[in-house]
């Protein structure tokens, strides 16, 4: 597969408006989009600097409790901080089936929807040297 750029870096926290406060009063970036994903159980907000493409993804689930939610089982274990890499590719099925075919982990082994309408998948960090990677596919 091309990484034709990175897209985002997934940041869990605890209180998505506080995080998004922080971001634009301390850090100077914007929130370009803010969305609760019920059937994720995920609230998001992406935020950008002035001129770059890539954002960071805030992530708060929306129930701190529900360990079947993979964010909050990382907020629980982890605390907040970087939990994902995203990288922009053209043809997302393609791409998956070449990282599969090169021995990496899948954890969708197809793609499905994601925050902005973009189309995403995730692969597994035991397979990538401990980073959770994400595709995304405008
Ligand atoms: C909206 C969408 C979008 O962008 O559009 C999103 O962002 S959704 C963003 C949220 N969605 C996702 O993250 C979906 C993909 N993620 C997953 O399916 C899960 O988080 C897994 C990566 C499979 C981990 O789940 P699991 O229940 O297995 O967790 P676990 O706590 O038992 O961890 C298993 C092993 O993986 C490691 N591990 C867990 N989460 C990790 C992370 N974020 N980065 C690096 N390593 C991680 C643990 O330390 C552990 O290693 P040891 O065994 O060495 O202790």
């Amino acid at each position: 597969m091309e990484t034709q750029e990175i897209d985002h870096v997934g940041v869990v926290v605890e209180n998505i408006d506080q995080a998004i406060k922080f971001y634009e009063e301390k850090l100077g970036m914007k929130c370009i989009y803010k969305d609760v994903l019920n059937d994720r159980g995920l609230k998001v907000a992406f935020m950008r600097g002035k001129e770059g493409e890539t954002a960071i993804e805030l992530l708060e689930p929306v129930n701190h409790e529900d360990m079947n939610n993979t964010v909050a089982k990382f907020l629980k274990t982890k605390g907040q901080g970087m939990h994902h890499l995203a990288v922009k590719v053209s043809d997302i099925s393609a791409s998956l089936k070449d990282l599969e075919n090169k021995g990496l982990t899948l954890i969708d082994k197809t793609p499905r929807p994601g925050a902005m309408g973009h189309t995403v998948a995730f692969v597994h960090p035991k397979s990538v040297m401990g980073l959770l990677l994400e595709l995304v596919q405008h």
